[in-house]
């Protein structure tokens, strides 16, 4: 199973509550090109931050780049942690390096700091990149703290206690039905016309089925279009969810089913 590595990141933590070897890839990108290749047979990136909102890399990447499917999803707890070398004091500190998304969570706690920030590949390349370096500290997990050697000079930095992230995990294809499970699809619209967003999201309000997230991303083609990701409960296997689904194809000017899973805390084993 690929993850974003290299060891003692997020990603890793939640890979980590599936079985099976794990092998550490430096990018998002990676992962999803070792699955696409068939050189692991999943891989495990993050999709969602309450902070901070979507990542947006592993988003355009399922739309534009790959033809993958998300099996599973993962929500873990993020507490990100200070780490200096041991000998390092918080005032002597001037560059943090983490994830972009690991220096979005903690933008007020890096401002009272006064440092410079510096964006590094995941929060354990940074770790890695602190070790044995003065003045420079990482965000990062405890783990990593233990890995590469240092400590952490203070806990839980993010600007929001109650902050997760929620992981999917990638494959050739979806999961079969649970009965409890859900959806995640990309569309865009035919035409910027009133109600066009409202016409589509009706099929679900019509049939009662719970949206669990709706998202916007630009469409890359120009200021103004966008792409829109919906989750919804439901397995696009179950005939319901299947005629709603045909409704909206016909409707929409593009349509792609980022896969159906189950809910989280549901066959999280359950692989095949
Ligand atoms: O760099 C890491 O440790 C990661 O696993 C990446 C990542 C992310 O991209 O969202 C995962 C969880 C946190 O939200 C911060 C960083």
């Amino acid at each position: 199973m690929g993850f974003l590595g290299p060891s003692g990141t997020f990603t890793e933590e939640a890979a980590s509550k599936l079985r099976g070897v794990l092998v550490a890839f430096d990018s998002i990108v990676g992962v999803l090109e070792a699955v696409d290749k068939g050189e692991v047979d999943l891989g495990v990136v993050p999709i969602e931050n309450s902070i901070e909102g979507p990542v947006g890399m592993t988003l355009d990447l399922m739309v534009h780049d790959y033809d993958l499917k998300i099996r599973n999803e993962i929500t873990i707890p993020i507490s990100h942690k200070l780490l200096v070398n041991p000998d390092v004091k918080v005032e002597d500190v001037d560059i943090v390096y983490s994830h972009i998304q690991a220096l979005s969570q903690c933008r007020k706690f890096l401002d009272k700091l006064g440092v410079v920030t510096h964006a590094t590949p995941s929060t354990s390349a940074a770790a890695e990149l602190v070790s044995g370096k003065k003045n420079a500290a990482a965000i990062g997990t405890a783990r990593a703290a233990q890995i590469y050697g240092l400590k952490i000079a203070e806990d839980d930095v993010q600007d929001y206690k109650n902050n997760v992230t929620r992981f999917v995990v990638i494959d050739h294809g979806d999961h079969s039905m649970t009965g409890r499970d859900k959806t995640s699809v990309v569309f865009s619209l035919m035409k910027d016309k009133p109600g066009g967003l409202c016409e589509i999201l009706g099929e679900f309000s019509r049939k009662d089925i719970n949206l669990t997230k709706v998202e916007s991303r630009p469409s890359k083609e120009k200021l103004g279009r966008y792409i829109f990701f919906i989750d919804f409960e439901g397995h696009r296997a179950d005939p319901e969810i299947g005629n709603i689904l045909n409704i909206i194809k016909s409707k929409v000017e593009y349509i792609k089913i980022l896969g159906s899973y189950p809910t989280e805390g549901e066959d999280l084993h359950s692989f095949r």
